[in-house]
């Protein structure tokens, strides 16, 4: 579904953000991505979704090669991947019903298939009750399974999250790594960068560690810091 092969980036200005990277992750297969500050993680999940373009190597997904994508197929390149942010990026003047109607809205649909999309994609995340809220009525957790809303609304077959339990305390990280499992278990590909290593040491997934750009490991989680 995701496959690197001899991925390299330079950012313009010389610095080699990413150095040969080599990997695949399976459709249905959940993995975490991490290492220090600095070390990569944004940059390769930018490369999956054509927010940068590799300096050389090949990036594939669901068997496109990306650097062959016209300019005009991005847009449905990207609905296949479900992308959540640690900030959120929400439209704080818009309600969280508006908020995960976006990717439809953009899509086309009509306004019966858009009402039944995001009242069962706010069920799964147990936000039911809140469609009229305005963000800023949301607690931070409640605004991160708002970002997972409208990440999935679409049912996209890769999801991509950037941080997404930074802000949030042990308890409320969990329940957002179980969504992600919950996705998982019916097929979902899933790819979750961080730094929390005490989360990727009681998850035990395939855990992919960058290191100043490089893939050191790949495997089975350990707490090791990096
Ligand atoms: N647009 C850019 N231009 C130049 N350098 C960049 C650019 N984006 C990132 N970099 C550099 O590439 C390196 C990797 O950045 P990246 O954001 O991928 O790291 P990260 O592992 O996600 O870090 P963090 O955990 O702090 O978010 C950093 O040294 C960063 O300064």
């Amino acid at each position: 579904m995701i496959q690197f092969k001899n991925v390299n980036k330079t950012y313009p200005g010389g610095f080699q953000a990413l150095k040969g990277i080599n990997f695949s992750l399976e459709a249905g297969e959940m993995a975490f991505l991490t290492g220090h500050s600095g070390a990569g993680k944004s940059t390769l999940l930018k490369l999956i979704t054509l927010m940068e373009k590799p300096t050389s190597g090949q990036v594939i997904i669901d068997n496109n090669e990306l650097s062959k994508i016209r300019y005009s197929q991005i847009p449905f390149v990207r609905r296949n991947i479900g992308m959540i942010f640690q900030n959120h990026n929400l439209l704080m003047d818009r309600t969280v019903f508006d908020n995960v109607a976006l990717p439809l809205v953009i899509e086309g649909l009509s306004s019966r298939q858009i009402r039944k999309r995001v009242e069962a994609a706010l069920d799964k995340v147990g936000l039911a009750t809140k469609v009229k809220c305005l963000p800023y009525m949301l607690s931070g957790g409640e605004q991160q399974r708002v970002g997972i809303a409208r990440a999935i609304v679409n049912k996209p077959p890769i999801i991509l999250a950037d941080e997404p339990t930074g802000n949030l305390d042990p308890k409320l990280s969990l329940d957002i790594i179980q969504l992600f499992e919950d996705f998982n278990a019916v097929g979902v590909c899933v790819l979750i960068a961080t730094h929390d290593l005490g989360l990727i040491a009681r998850m035990k997934y395939r855990t992919l560690t960058l290191k100043q750009g490089q893939m050191i490991t790949d495997g089975l989680a350990h707490a090791e810091a990096v």
